[in-house]
């Protein structure tokens, strides 16, 4: 079998012709990056293409059937982006479409949160995307999605009561929300950076996929880890992280060693970098956005 890269890159590639709406392109593009994401291994702590992770209730095949069920919920988001020119409103509007989002994912998964954070990091990105007809520019992108999460939306809940947000009271940490406000520093100023850097060295792109998703994990206020771990396991995550990148990262056999002792200590920790793991897809989508925007 080939590397996890090349195994899901195939099913997208006949899908996204130019025949086909750009909307439903790049909706294409948000759910082809999240199966690369869940589909990469050995992700440490995470759900991959080996089993759970440190979960007990997520595994490959829901995390990519959830992947494809936020197909629509994506293309209504890129439809809106390209038909609405007053922010407020835009706003607005792929709140609601995300929340319908969030909803066909429950349905689709009995009920389980594979990617509500994902649906909101993706959805504001193929949005600014959609805004921008021709241009892919990763940084410029990651400003309309800043610009627009900035904005209040009248209609989402005043308070989610989700872990994300218990954390960020608990901790004093601005998680998902704070990240897209800011326009996604984790992802252009950290992974993208990294996967470039790694694929110019010659690293195979499984490996430099794994440096990207280090880079973040050795950053950010992960909520998901401090809700299960608080700020110790958080600690652990970020110094573990960096570790493996000073190593060599997963393209080197000394990397690859820190790997999967950082993996068994975030088992054992029993936590999972899904925000992480959030923001690798948003950089794989943004990666292979400015593919096409300079094809
Ligand atoms: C902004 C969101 C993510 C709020 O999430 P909240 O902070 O309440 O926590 P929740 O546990 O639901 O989700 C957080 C998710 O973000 C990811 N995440 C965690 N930490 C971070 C971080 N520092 N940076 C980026 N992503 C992160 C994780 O995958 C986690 O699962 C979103 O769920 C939301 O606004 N929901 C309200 C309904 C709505 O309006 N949805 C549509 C938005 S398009
Ligand atoms: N490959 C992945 N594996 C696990 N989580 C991922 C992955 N990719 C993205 N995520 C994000 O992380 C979230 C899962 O992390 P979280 O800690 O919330 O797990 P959980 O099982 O829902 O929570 P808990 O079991 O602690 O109640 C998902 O909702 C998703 O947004």
């Amino acid at each position: 079998m080939g590397s996890t890269s090349e195994l899901t890159a195939r099913p997208f590639a006949a899908v996204a012709t130019p025949a086909r709406p750009h909307a439903t392109r790049l909706a294409d593009h948000a759910v082809a990056a999240l199966i690369d994401e869940v589909t990469l291994s050995p992700k440490p702590g995470l759900v991959d293409f080996r089993g759970r992770g440190a979960h007990r209730d997520l595994s490959w095949p829901l995390m990519c059937h959830s992947a494809r069920t936020l197909h629509p919920a994506f293309a209504a988001m890129a439809a809106a982006g390209e038909a609405e020119g007053e922010l407020q409103a835009l706003r607005e509007r792929i709140g609601a479409i995300g929340r319908d989002g969030e909803a066909a994912m429950l349905r689709a998964t009995g009920g389980i949160n594979t990617h509500r954070g994902a649906i909101w990091a993706l959805g504001l990105l193929v949005t600014a995307v959609a805004q921008m007809p021709g241009r892919g520019d990763a940084g410029l992108v990651a400003a309309r999605a800043a610009a627009l999460a900035r904005l209040p939306d009248r209609f989402a809940p005043a308070a989610t009561g989700h872990k994300g947000e218990r954390a960020c009271r608990a901790y004093g940490v601005g998680g998902a929300r704070a990240q897209a406000q800011a326009g996604f520093p984790h992802v252009t100023r950290a992974a993208l950076p990294t996967l470039r850097a790694s694929r110019e060295r010659g690293d195979p792109e499984d490996a430099a996929r794994l440096n990207a998703l280090l880079a973040v994990m050795a950053e950010l206020d992960d909520t998901c880890v401090l809700s299960r771990g608080g700020p110790t396991a958080l600690a652990a995550v970020q110094d573990g992280a960096a570790g493996v990148l000073a190593a060599g990262g997963a393209g080197r056999a000394a990397g690859r060693r820190a790997l999967r002792a950082l993996e068994k200590h975030l088992l054992a920790l029993d936590v999972s970098p899904g925000g992480a793991a959030d923001l690798l897809a948003a950089t794989l989508f943004l990666d292979r956005v400015e593919a096409q925007a300079t094809a």
